[in-house]
């Protein structure tokens, strides 16, 4: 059941577009969005051959303060600090020639990647195109024994053969709605929103 919006990002106006107040769906409250993660967390622990061998990478933008949130909990659980790192994806996008903002590009590496278990961390998966792009940019850091896919919300509508193995909530979207993320490093708080009509 849908629930009434709430105010995070009040998103009424984004840019020269106008989203109605009553477009806005809440799906993860802060403190839901707390539960998911330490729920994540948990789950990369149990399923974990080895924690000594896991390293996260956060693909920006939100993957990044997504990352380090697992880790605390990570470390909250078994006080192991796993190595975070993080994944700029820009230059490896299929459609580059289409998008008129370049960022230079922002990958952090730990430490080498050869005998890792490399956790990709997303916000938001839809169609799986940026993690082929993550994908082929890892591949010139390395070639980690084991690559696993952490996202917060799966919305589905896959263009790619490419599926998460750690997820936070499964969202069925129509393909003109917009999940909306927010992470406090980034955003003033923390929550996930539906927008189910787009900006006129
Ligand atoms: O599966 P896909 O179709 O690739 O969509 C998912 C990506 O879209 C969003 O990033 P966006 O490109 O909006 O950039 P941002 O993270 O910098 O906001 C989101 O953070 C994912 O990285
Ligand atoms: O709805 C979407 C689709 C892709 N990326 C997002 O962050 N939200």
């Amino acid at each position: 059941m849908a629930k009434p919006r709430s105010n995070i990002g009040l998103n009424s106006v984004d840019g020269a577009s106008v989203v109605n107040m009553s477009d806005i769906v809440e799906i993860l409250n802060p403190d839901e969005l707390r539960r998911t993660v330490r729920r994540l967390a948990s789950e990369v622990v149990e399923r974990s051959s080895s924690l000594d061998s896991l390293v996260l990478l956060g693909i920006h933008t939100r993957g990044v303060p997504l990352a380090d949130a697992i880790a605390t909990q990570i470390e909250q659980l078994e006080q192991i600090q796993v190595p975070v790192g993080s994944l700029d994806i820009t230059f490896y996008r299929d459609d580059l020639n289409q998008i008129a903002v370049r960022t230079p590009a922002r990958t952090k590496l730990p430490t080498d990647l050869s005998d890792k278990t490399v956790i990709l961390i997303d916000d938001v998966i839809y169609s799986g195109r940026t993690i082929r792009a993550a994908l082929n940019a890892l591949n010139d850091y390395g070639r980690p024994p084991l690559v696993q896919l952490l996202v917060l919300i799966d919305r589905g509508h896959r263009e790619l053969p490419i599926h998460p193995d750690f997820v936070g909530k499964v969202l069925p979207t129509a393909r003109g709605e917009q999940v909306k993320v927010f992470l406090r490093g980034i955003d003033e708080q923390d929550g996930v929103q539906l927008v189910t009509r787009s900006a006129t």
